[in-house]
């Protein structure tokens, strides 16, 4: 009885997201034209990333009527994700993000779509080339540059357009690579990381950010690896602290080392700092602390959280870092005075191996009462350890609303593609999200665009051959693969085949007879000897003719190779070189929030000159030029640039 109940409801659930599919296919008519319908039915689209933008993106797909959708994300959900990644909750917590989500969405639109959820690192060599051809679109909801890179590059590999995307607080962007017709992601500069000159750090600080800097560098200094480069090693004083070579501080108390690195730095280095009349002639001197008289005022603290490996220690009030307020100064110095004395005491075997880590709490808790003692001593705004915490980990704090509108954008793009994608490479847009209203005074606006450049021709992905093979690996020597693959099929003559950073073979003059025995001996070796394997990337290039090619490998049977004329199947050739760059680090910022770990920190650009002059108003009406009617049926160009 129950189970008839339970088939009668999905049953109903069907019939209804049928419906409500029937009535999104209708209004895709009705803006985009019907021929986007069946086109939008077909597609096979690709979602890299089920985090802030993913989540968002995945949910518009399936509203927007897309019915074959598959996700790729290697992690599991997190209790901190749940603030802004709406299709998890409290029950999901540890289960994979991917296959979550995949089963959400789908329940969005029972039995009309099928959302494919994979855990997976999608630099797994299992998404080999053929595996992005399958699809018809890619798009990006990822978090870090080098997951970026590797989507960026099988794509121009498989020729798939890809739809790159990213958010950094109220800051989102979407753009999109056109193989072949538009920039790719390595084709654009990196945004070079914020720096701040020594002696603003080492000497005159003015802003917090220079305080949790240098309280970075004393964290470095106390407790990580020898580090001549690190802009304090001058502290007087210091040496003696941290040191383990005739180090009196060894038979010192946990507490008396502590009060001896404060002296150092609070009061001789600042004595010193203030007798350097020239620093103080146009602002005020820094004030030596009496760090263990202002400490004497605040009872003594315990360092919890998820690092702190070490038992507690019994009295004392608990370090919260969660606080919005600011620590006073004699609060501050009471934890830096007891932060030092626990990491003495309780982690006394990793002293000298420890980097900053801003998710362990005792490293946090040290660097942001060193910072505000520094700001106090300076006279600089003291801040509170949860701004610390985003400063000192170059955090920037996800907004919900910058990923939906982001992923709103991304959609956007993909039905671009789909109406045409050849014209499209020719006019793509990027999109602009801003944290505040740019243009002129009238003409402002959040979301702006910017036309896209051609290809980079020295970008070290744009400027390559490619060429898919398939071919069965066990049934090969490389000389076989040189004579079959390299010489015949790819006309490539004098050549060298690098697989994995390794030099397999050079048929150059140039190479010492050690070099030539060795790779005499590779071309007798079998290929998977030689390291080949499915979804490997040989390079491929013909020192005489100047042309290179990546060739991305998928191993077949025999018997499939068997169906192929040649043994095997190669699609692609070799292009001719133009002086490489190194590939851009560019990062487009996270969509929840980026860390100093990441190779770039700052979203790639914004919008430019050029694209403030295409600042739409809310109608999504170009503003430059005479105004123009609006239509019945919107033109997706406009559409995208909203
Ligand atoms: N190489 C990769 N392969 C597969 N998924 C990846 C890869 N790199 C990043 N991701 C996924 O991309 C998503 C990015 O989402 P988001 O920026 O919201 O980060 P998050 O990890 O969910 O949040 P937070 O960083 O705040 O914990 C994450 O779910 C992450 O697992
Ligand atoms: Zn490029």
């Amino acid at each position: 009885m129950a189970e008839d109940q339970a088939r009668d409801a999905l049953a109903s659930a069907h019939r209804a997201s049928a419906r409500a599919l029937a009535e999104s296919y209708k209004s895709l008519a009705v803006i985009y034209g019907a021929e986007m319908v069946p086109r939008v039915q077909a597609a096979r689209l690709l979602v890299v990333g089920a985090g802030g933008v993913g989540c968002e993106l995945l949910k518009d797909l399936v509203q927007t009527g897309f019915t074959c959708v598959e996700v790729v994300d290697m992690d599991g959900i997190d209790v901190s994700n749940l603030n802004r990644q709406f299709l998890f909750r409290r029950r999901h917590v540890g289960q994979p993000k991917s296959i979550v989500a995949a089963e959400q969405v789908q329940s969005m639109r029972p039995g009309t779509c099928q959302v494919k959820g994979v855990v997976s690192n999608v630099t797994d060599p299992r998404f080999d080339v053929s595996f992005y051809r399958s699809f018809t679109v890619v798009c990006n909801a990822l978090d870090n540059a080098d997951a970026r890179r590797h989507v960026n590059r099988m794509c121009v590999a498989a020729g798939v357009p890809l739809v790159e995307s990213g958010s950094t607080g109220y800051k989102g962007q979407v753009d999109v690579v056109i193989p072949g017709k538009t920039e790719c992601y390595d084709c654009k500069p990196k945004v070079p990381p914020k720096t701040f000159a020594v002696c603003t750090i080492r000497s005159t600080p003015d802003k917090p950010e220079h305080c949790i800097v240098w309280a970075k560098y004393l964290y470095s200094l106390l407790f990580g690896p020898r580090d001549e480069s690190n802009v304090l090693t001058d502290i007087q004083g210091i040496h003696e602290s941290c040191s383990d070579e005739g180090n009196h501080a060894r038979h010192e108390s946990p507490q008396a080392y502590a009060l001896h690195v404060a002296a150092s730095v609070f009061q001789r280095d600042i004595e010193t700092q203030i007798s350097m009349e020239d620093l103080w002639t146009r602002r005020a001197p820094p004030t030596a602390l009496d760090v263990k008289g202002l400490a004497a005022k605040e009872e003594e603290v315990s360092f919890g959280g998820s690092n702190a490996s070490a038992p507690r220690e019994s009295v004392s009030r608990r370090v919260d870092l969660s606080v919005q307020d600011c620590w006073s100064t004699a609060y501050s110095a009471r934890v830096f005075l007891d932060v030092i004395a626990f990491i003495k005491r309780y982690r006394a075997d990793k002293i000298g191996t420890l980097s900053f880590d801003k998710d362990d709490a005792v490293a946090m808790a040290f660097v942001a009462a060193a910072a505000n003692l520094r700001a106090a001593a300076y006279g600089v705004e003291l801040v509170s350890p949860f701004k610390a915490k985003g400063i000192a980990g170059n955090i920037v704090h996800a907004v919900a609303t910058t990923n939906a509108i982001v992923a709103g954008l991304v959609v956007l793009q993909v039905l671009r593609i789909l109406s045409d994608p050849i014209a499209y490479g020719q006019s793509h847009r990027a999109a602009f999200v801003t944290s505040h209203l740019t243009g002129a005074v009238g003409r402002q606006f959040l979301i702006n665009n910017e036309v896209s450049k051609p290809p980079n021709l020295t970008c070290v992905t744009c400027s390559r051959g490619y060429a898919a093979l398939k071919i069965p690996l066990a049934d090969y020597t490389l000389g076989e693969f040189l004579t079959r693959v390299v010489q015949n099929a790819l006309c490539a003559k004098t050549v060298a085949l690098v697989l994995k950073n390794d030099l397999l073979f050079d048929s150059d003059d140039g190479a010492d007879d050690v070099e030539k025995e060795m790779y005499d001996a590779n071309l007798k070796k079998g290929l998977v000897e030689l390291g080949f394997s499915n979804g490997c990337i040989l390079e491929v290039s013909d020192l005489v003719l100047n042309r290179s090619c990546l060739v991305c490998i998928t191993d077949v049977s025999q018997k499939e190779a068997r169906a192929f004329p040649d043994g095997f199947l190669l699609d692609g050739g070799m292009k001719e070189n133009v002086a490489h760059v190194e590939a851009n680090t560019l990062d487009m910022g996270s969509s929840a929030r980026k860390s100093e770990d990441d190779a770039g920190l700052e979203m790639w650009s914004g919008p430019t000159v050029e694209s403030r002059k295409h600042a739409l108003d809310a109608d999504g009406q170009e503003t430059e030029g005479p105004p123009r009617t609006k239509r019945a049926k919107v033109n997706l160009n406009d559409i995208i640039e909203l």
